[in-house]
């Protein structure tokens, strides 16, 4: 399969096992998207979708027992699953950098702020030190931290700040993809619109790209371009955040939506999906959402819906009004 020339990112029937010893969970099963340049593709789902597999299966920094047992993930075409260690080295922060929820806590408490974001900066480009403290100034300024924050310890940062830190720390050697796992979740909520706005904004500026995980629905479709909805290990829908909040198909993105609380528009009731996601190791036959689903037909408990087309940029998994 060709990728359009503005694709950044393509996994392609990307799968993740677990080997547990009660036998392999297949915690990611088959998924596919690009993430074109500039793009913004927010991953949503319930907890244990296979969110933060997928984001770790792409730097390939997952640990065992996790095997990533098949598909490629090509970063400007080159497959990253087939990387030698040295490649891999050279991708990893120069072409992809990762900000995980609790990154702000690995921060070395015993240095500057300063000193770590030099350090990154020096760890994978010969600069003179000189030039590595400008840049760090520079990048403190982009996450709007004053730069006399440069000698300043972690532990004299609040929450917010040492995650800006991190963003900082992550865009310190401009790579083209930024993968962010629950970036802001450990933070309140004004604190964490205000960090996803700037980095809305230096996305604009810099043009970077984002595969943005949050389990946390109304700030994926805040953030998004672009939205993959996850069900067990399985991509159950995708399409533009806009088509997606007005007009989703799948019967799980809409159980998603009718949990998420309306900020504008008339009051409504919260619905909610009823049960909770599969038992990974019992998975239900046919489609795996349909024990919990409203509409599910005898089809549905049979047979594995495929991904099929609605329109333009919209896919889905469903048997429902299929042709
Ligand atoms: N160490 C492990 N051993 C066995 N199975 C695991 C392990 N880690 C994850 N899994 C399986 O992988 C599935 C996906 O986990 P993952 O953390 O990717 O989901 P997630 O969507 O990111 O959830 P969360 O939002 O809670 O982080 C889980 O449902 C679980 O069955």
């Amino acid at each position: 399969m060709e990728t359009k020339p503005s694709t950044l990112l393509s996994v392609r029937d990307l799968r993740v096992e677990y080997l547990t010893p009660t036998g392999p969970v297949c915690a990611v099963d088959g998924v596919s998207f690009d993430i074109g340049r500039g793009e913004v593709l927010g991953l949503a789902g319930e907890s244990g979708s296979g969110k933060s597999t997928v984001a770790q299966a792409i730097l390939r920094i997952l640990r065992p027992p996790a095997v990533i047992t098949g598909g490629q993930v090509l970063f400007e075409g080159e497959d990253i699953l087939a990387m030698n260690e040295a490649r891999l080295r050279e991708l990893r922060w120069r072409k992809v950098s990762l900000v995980f929820q609790s990154a702000m806590n690995s921060l070395n408490p015993i240095l500057t702020i300063g000193e770590q974001i030099v350090d990154a900066i020096e760890a994978h480009q010969k600069v003179k030190r000189s030039d590595a403290i400008d840049r760090a100034v520079y990048l403190l300024k982009l996450v709007g931290i004053d730069s006399s924050r440069l000698t300043s310890y972690p532990h004299q940062l609040s929450g917010g700040m040492r995650q800006r830190v991190v963003i900082a720390i992550a865009l310190a050697l401009e790579p083209p993809l930024m993968l962010m796992d629950e970036p802001t979740t450990a933070l309140d909520v004004v604190v964490q619109k205000e960090i996803l706005h700037q980095v809305a904004e230096l996305k604009d500026k810099l043009g970077f790209s984002i595969l943005f995980i949050t389990h946390d629905l109304s700030l994926i479709l805040e953030f998004s371009t672009r939205i993959a909805v996850l069900y067990a290990g399985k991509l159950m829908e995708m399409a533009p955040a806009q088509q997606l909040f007005h007009a989703p198909r799948h019967p799980y993105t809409k159980g998603l939506l009718g949990s998420v609380p309306s900020v504008r528009g008339p009051r409504r009731k919260l619905v909610g999906i009823p049960g909770s996601p599969p038992d990974m190791r019992k998975l239900p036959t046919g489609c795996r959402f349909h024990p919990r689903c409203p509409s599910a037909v005898d089809r549905c408990r049979g047979d594995m819906p495929v991904l099929r087309e609605l329109g333009p940029n919209h896919i889905d998994a469903c048997h429902l009004d299929a042709p």
